[in-house]
């Protein structure tokens, strides 16, 4: 089966590998739709990301979605033919955190496209049956695709409780900035403002329903956000950017008694924060960590037309031509490539 491998920085090799087996509790996935993600474009220009260190050829790619070809000997839900989405990260289910319920903190999970683990740009994936979600007929396997970005605004918007009437900032428009967006709308915000550095980005935020974009190299955040919220303060502020002005900046712009939610990853581990301001204004501050339980929702949310992703897809390309789609994902105002394949 073709196979697109990065074999060092910059550079993909396309490699004839054996298709796998599935095992007994596994399905066998023709993959059809693979997201390129911030993560794999990094680990292809970098070779890393933190502690992740690609030191062997890594098959890159974890937001895909594709056509059941066989199952294993214990599947009973799943069938050849089906189309599914793959939740990346399957965790061990043995350790503290699984048992908990807290699944997506799994210390021993193996994650698509995370070093040493292989990820989903190839014809063929080996995957357990149980993190394959159903599509129904009306939802294309590029949307599938988008449930994983889709599941990390769900998460992000669960973990800052966004309810009905919330007015939420989301810092940094880009793929994840754009589905807090999708997911604050269907959890019932009523105002959504986003920030960027990119005016194209802020375009597009507006033409996705944005009621209020900062360019915050032109404008200062503190005074839009008190003009917009009769000073205020934004209920629930998501940080999108992972930006290190732009985190700082969260705990000046929510309300009192407000939640700031973090999900884009700083550079830097150390970013200071004046936590005089967080007691003061009881400020709830929460960390958002990929997902869990977010794929049904997803699919559902989809099914009944109440979020949209397909429209952040600003180009296709085949495996063939991965470089190339690569290099166009690191242009400052592209914001989702995807990989189809046609096998
Ligand atoms: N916590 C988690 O589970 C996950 C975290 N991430 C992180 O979330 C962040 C966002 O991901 P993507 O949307 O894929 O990244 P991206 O890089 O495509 O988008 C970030 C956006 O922030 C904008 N930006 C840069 N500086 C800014 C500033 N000072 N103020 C406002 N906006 C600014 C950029 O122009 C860009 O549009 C990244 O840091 C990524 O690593 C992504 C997936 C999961
Ligand atoms: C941080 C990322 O972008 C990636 N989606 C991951 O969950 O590892």
């Amino acid at each position: 089966m073709r196979t697109a491998v990065l074999v060092e920085p910059n550079e993909f090799e396309l490699e004839d590998r054996p298709r796998p087996s599935p095992g007994p509790d596994d399905v066998l996935v023709a993959v059809r739709d693979v997201g390129i993600c911030g993560s794999d474009v990094h680990y292809y220009e970098h070779g890393r990301i933190g502690d992740y260190v690609v030191e062997d050829p890594l098959v890159l790619g974890h937001e895909s979605a594709g056509e059941v070809v066989e199952v294993g000997e214990n599947v009973t839900h799943h069938e050849p033919g089906d189309r599914v989405a793959l939740e990346p990260g399957v965790p061990c289910r043995r350790c503290a955190h699984c048992k908990r319920g807290d699944y997506h903190l799994c210390e021993k999970v193996t994650f698509m496209a995370t070093p040493p683990h292989d990820g989903a740009f190839t014809e063929y994936v080996s995957w357990p049956a149980d993190f394959a979600y159903t599509l129904p007929e009306s939802v294309s396997t590029a949307e599938g695709a988008l449930c994983e970005p889709l599941s990390v605004g769900i998460h992000a918007c669960r973990r800052g409780s966004v309810g009905t009437g919330d007015t939420v900032l989301i810092t940094g428009a880009g793929p994840i900035g754009l589905m807090v967006l999708e997911a604050a709308r269907a959890a019932g915000a009523t105002d959504v403002i986003l920030t960027d550095v990119v005016e194209e980005k802020l375009e597009f935020a507006k033409e996705r329903g944005a009621d209020l974009t900062v360019d915050v190299t032109e404008t200062d955040l503190d005074a839009a956000v008190a003009e917009y919220t009769d000073g205020v303060g934004a209920d629930v502020v998501v940080e999108a950017s992972g930006a290190e002005p732009s985190i700082k900046s969260t705990i000046d712009v929510v309300r009192r008694g407000g939640t700031v939610v973090l999900v884009g990853l700083a550079s830097e581990a150390e970013v200071p924060i004046d936590v005089l301001e967080l007691i003061d204004n009881e400020v709830d501050v929460h960390g958002s960590f990929r997902y869990k339980n977010t794929y049904d929702a997803a699919v559902d949310l989809l099914a009944d037309g109440e979020v949209d992703v397909e429209g952040i897809i600003d180009f296709e390309s085949e495996l063939e031509d991965i470089d190339d789609a690569f290099r166009r994902a690191m242009e400052p105002t592209v914001v989702k490539g995807m990989i189809s394949l046609d096998s």
